[in-house]
């Protein structure tokens, strides 16, 4: 019995994980924001790891702009299904959710910048 209701909820936790996993790549065909920062965290992680440079700061703040821009998608699509036309409410939704973007990633350019350049200084320095 108990075994039963593990494997049915690893099998539910694999269904979501799907549509989680759809979700991702939906926003991924259809946001270029959304495909900008996949390749600037990308880019960021692996300078991060050749510098051997804490790779938790730099993923964690990417983790925040990619998650952060994934809601700001969901909410767009909930805000363009419940309100087609243009509405003051619709716009400060979705400014709103934009702000929470651009702070977000602001914060991961600072974290970028804090963690990063250090090790690229001494790198740079040690060519000269
Ligand atoms: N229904 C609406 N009512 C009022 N203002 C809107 C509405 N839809 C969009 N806007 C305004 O236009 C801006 C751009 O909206 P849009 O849906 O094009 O998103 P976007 O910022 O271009 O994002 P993306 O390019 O990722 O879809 C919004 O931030 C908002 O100010």
């Amino acid at each position: 019995m108990r075994s039963d209701g593990s494997a049915l909820n690893l099998r539910r936790w694999w269904r979501s994980a799907g549509f989680a996993w759809a979700g991702i790549r939906h926003a991924y065909r259809s946001q270029a924001n959304f495909r900008i920062e996949v390749w600037a965290g990308v880019l960021a992680l692996v300078v991060a790891a050749l510098l051997r440079a804490p790779l938790a700061p730099v993923a964690l703040a990417c983790a925040l702009v990619l998650g952060l821009e994934l809601v700001n998608t969901a909410l767009e699509a909930v805000v363009d299904l419940a309100s087609p036309e243009l509405h003051p409410l619709a716009k400060v939704a979705k400014d709103a959710a934009a702000g929470a973007v651009l702070i977000a990633s602001a914060g991961a350019l600072v974290v970028g910048l804090v963690v990063l350049l250090p090790p690229l200084w001494a790198w740079v320095g040690g060519w000269g």
